[in-house]
């Protein structure tokens, strides 16, 4: 069986409050975009896990698959699979990549041995293997509070735009994102935000890592202004970074980009 998990973006993103776990209270806007990794799973007589395309850091045991693998057995007597991971969606990106691989695989894993989980099931094993985790179980936009992992519903839809998505050469951890952000109540609710014409957000829509994020990379604002300067209508870090998105009306030329990083078209 192979699926095909698919990155994220974040249209804002507020940091709200330091919560007392040491993880931060959010408010963002999940929206799935069209870069995928494959992740092909069969049952076999022995476990194993291999994987090709981007190297992923921290080693096979520690892939975010196995980890969901492990969770589940805890609950449920589950047979040996062979997981081949194909990685393509970059990684230290902000795109949730890893968490998106953990979602399907909870959800390969469900069918492969008829778990029957709901999809609520299946969103609070999720919720213990990242924070973002959960959002791709169900996998639609949503508005989402807490650590990013209680959604609501979130009317957007993004289609008839031209969606890009750019990945300098640079990579940010998500743990180290955190520690540089000031956490600050009191901005308005994105689910309204959302509603102004998408020219208009660049006036109400922020992503709080911006700042301390482009102090330590400005490569990375640089290419957000780079995406503006070809005609974006908004344009933003999505996550923690390092990658940018710039929504357009048409197809951007963005040719004297490519040299120095990866531009995923059309997502
Ligand atoms: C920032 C966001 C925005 O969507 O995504 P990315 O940019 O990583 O894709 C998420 O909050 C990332 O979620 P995820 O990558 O699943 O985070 P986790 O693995 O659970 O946590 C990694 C580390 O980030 C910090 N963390 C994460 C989530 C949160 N709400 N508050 C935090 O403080 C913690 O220090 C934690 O140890
Ligand atoms: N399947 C996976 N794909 C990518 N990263 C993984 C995976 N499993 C575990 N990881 C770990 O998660 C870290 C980053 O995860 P990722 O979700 O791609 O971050 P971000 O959302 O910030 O781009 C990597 O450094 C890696 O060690």
């Amino acid at each position: 069986m192979i699926v095909f998990p698919n990155a994220k973006i974040n249209i804002g993103l507020n940091v709200i409050a330091k919560r007392a776990d040491g993880y931060h209270n959010l408010e963002t806007i999940f929206y799935p975009v069209k870069i995928y990794d494959a992740l092909e799973a069969i049952t076999a007589p022995v476990m194993h896990f291999a994987s090709s395309g981007i190297n992923i850091p921290g080693g096979d045991e520690k892939n975010l698959c196995i980890k969901a693998y492990e969770l589940v057995s805890r609950d449920h007597p589950l047979p040996r699979v062979n997981i081949h991971l194909h990685k393509h969606i970059p990684i230290g990106a902000g795109l949730g990549g890893g968490s998106a691989d953990a979602a399907f695989f909870l959800k390969q894993l469900n069918t492969l041995s008829d778990l029957n989980l709901s999809d609520d099931d299946l969103e609070n094993y999720a919720r213990q293997l990242g924070a973002d985790c959960a959002f791709f179980i169900r996998n639609k936009p949503v508005y989402a509070t807490q650590k990013g992992d209680v959604f609501k519903e979130a009317e957007l839809d993004l289609t008839k735009y031209y969606l890009v998505v750019a990945m300098p050469d640079v990579h940010v951890s998500t743990a180290d994102a955190y520690s540089g952000v000031v956490a600050q109540d009191g901005t308005a609710d994105l689910r309204d935000s959302i509603k102004l014409p998408v020219a208009e957000w660049k006036h109400e829509i922020k992503n709080d890592f911006e700042r301390s994020v482009f102090k330590k990379f400005p490569v990375i604002e640089d290419l957000k202004n780079e995406l503006y300067k070809a005609g974006a209508l908004y344009a933003s870090m999505s996550g923690s970074g390092a990658a940018v998105f710039g929504i357009f009306e048409v197809q951007p030329n963005l040719s004297h980009l490519e040299k120095s990083c990866r531009i995923f078209y059309k997502v």
